[in-house]
């Protein structure tokens, strides 16, 4: 059996002003992997696919081993999506969204759902349309693990949401993430959000795969530098500056080559830690792009 819960091979999907040509990705079992890129770069494109809700120009996507063309049924039901848009309908409330959507699902499990209502304190009569944006994702949620979902994906789930249901949103995956049979796919905007609950971090930037590593490995390898533009920009140093940004104060550029920069200039230049949104936007200032 695959150790992959997502693997992509070739993926293409062109618009008139967009295009995926040859992603590659793989998503590992039992961990939760954040989406990350800037508006535009294919996140909810990739998702949709995934889910078969869009149909690749070209590629292949296999979830827990099974391509997702030839098995669509069998794997959306495997799938819990979950995004910040709601997903059910308006004028039903909880009980009625249970009645409609649980036949849908060969292993529905009423107490769990029930168990989860409750400890999500998700309100029984209301009607859906009358929920918070906070309170559709946990029911989406909800409804995902009641379905016995191994793979959760969530596209933005926690954007448009407070900090406290954020917080809270974050705890419920995280919990969940401690079954190890399941993984999570998250896309976000929030790169704090996934500083704090991500295991691995894909970095999707116009179309293509930029990073793909462990949160971890990538927040202790890129760091910031920063001092005189003409110490940063020295000819044998170029290379190892990923998106230099010139300020009036002195220049600032990502680097995974930190060392370097020290061996040579010692205190003359500042070296910190950079955040997973310094990643991003050091990669997306990159020339070539
Ligand atoms: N159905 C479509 N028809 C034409 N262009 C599309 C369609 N869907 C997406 N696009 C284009 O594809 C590109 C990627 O869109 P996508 O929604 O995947 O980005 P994203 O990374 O999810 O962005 P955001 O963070 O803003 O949601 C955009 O330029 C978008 O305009």
């Amino acid at each position: 059996m695959s150790d992959y819960a997502i693997e992509i091979k070739g993926l293409a999907k062109s618009f008139p002003d967009f295009q995926m040509k040859d992603l590659n990705l793989q998503i590992p079992k039992g961990y939760i992997t954040g989406f990350i890129g800037p508006n535009g770069a294919g996140k909810s494109t990739t998702i949709k696919m995934m889910m078969s809700l869009m149909h690749p120009d070209s590629g292949e996507i296999k979830i827990m081993g099974q391509n997702i063309q030839d098995h669509a049924e069998e794997i959306k039901a495997r799938i819990g999506f979950v995004y910040a848009e709601n997903v059910f309908y308006d004028h039903l409330n909880i009980k009625e969204t249970e009645r409609l959507i649980a036949p849908f699902y060969k292993k529905w499990d009423h107490q769990k759902f029930t168990d989860l209502i409750q400890s999500f304190g998700l309100p029984k009569n209301k009607k859906v349309k009358d929920f918070s944006t906070g309170m559709k994702v946990k029911l989406s949620l909800a409804v995902a693990l009641s379905h016995h979902a191994d793979l959760i994906l969530l596209d933005e789930p926690t954007s448009g949401l407070d900090p406290i249901v954020r917080k809270e949103i974050l705890n419920i995956l995280y919990d969940i993430i401690q079954d190890e049979s399941k993984t999570i796919f998250f896309s976000s905007h929030i790169t704090t959000d996934l500083e704090q609950i991500a295991d691995y971090i894909t970095f999707i930037y116009d179309g293509s795969i930029i990073l793909n590593e462990e949160k971890d490995n990538l927040l202790q390898h890129y760091r910031l530098v920063k001092g005189d533009q003409k110490l940063l920009e020295h000819d044998r140093l170029k290379d190892y500056l990923i998106g230099l940004e010139k300020r009036d104060t002195g220049s600032i550029a990502l680097t995974k080559e930190a060392e370097v920069f020290e061996e040579m200039y010692g205190d003359q230049l500042v070296i910190e830690a950079a955040s997973l949104e310094d990643i991003m936007y050091y990669f997306t200032k990159r020339e070539g792009f």
